[in-house]
């Protein structure tokens, strides 16, 4: 089913997620509704946070192809390195895109969907993913690393957007 997607300044998106420790059926129902969320809102990720769901669960797709999923629950960055700068998106903030810092690389541990633990070293797009992600459920939104004149532009742009659609 399709989850909706809380759009910035949501006080909700600054929640932060609590650690899941409960592996049952109706949390591989929500991981497969954020899956298909995810794929209707074209985007390369998505955190539990984003859907109003605070627990630490992410899930992420960065092919082409659309048909590489992945799952991380509890997530933890173990090492980061290096810097690197993205035009970065966000699903809660829609048509807002600006440059974002983050590290080049990151060791990353974390859970599968059946509460495996794994650990993956990334680089490239899926390194800037996994942190843009984890800050979500930090309660961390990409444009809190922009200027607060920006931030207030990006505000009351959104407001206004919000008004116009009700
Ligand atoms: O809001 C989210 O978490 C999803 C976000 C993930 C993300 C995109 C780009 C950099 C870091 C994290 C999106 O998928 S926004 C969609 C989008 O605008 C985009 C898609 C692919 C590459 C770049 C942007
Ligand atoms: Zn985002």
């Amino acid at each position: 089913a399709l989850l909706n997607i809380l759009h910035y300044p949501d006080e909700r998106l600054h929640t932060v997620a609590k650690p899941l420790e409960v592996f049952d059926e109706a949390l591989q129902t929500q991981i497969d509704n954020m899956f298909e969320t995810m794929y209707e809102a074209k985007g390369i990720g998505l955190a539990a946070t984003q859907v109003d769901f605070h627990h630490r669960l992410v899930v992420m797709d960065i092919s082409e192809e659309r048909n590489e999923r992945r799952v991380f629950i509890n997530p933890e960055i173990l090492q980061k390195d290096g810097e690197t700068v993205y035009e970065e998106g966000c699903l809660s903030v829609p048509g807002i895109y600006d440059k974002v810092t983050r590290a080049e690389r990151v060791k990353v541990r974390a859970l599968d969907r059946n509460g495996k633990p794994f650990e993956l070293e990334a680089d490239g797009l899926l390194a800037i993913c996994i942190q843009h992600e984890i800050d979500h459920l930090d309660g961390k939104v990409f444009v809190e690393y922009l200027s607060q004149m920006k931030q207030t532009r990006i505000k009351t742009k959104l407001k206004k957007r919000e008004k116009q659609n009700m």
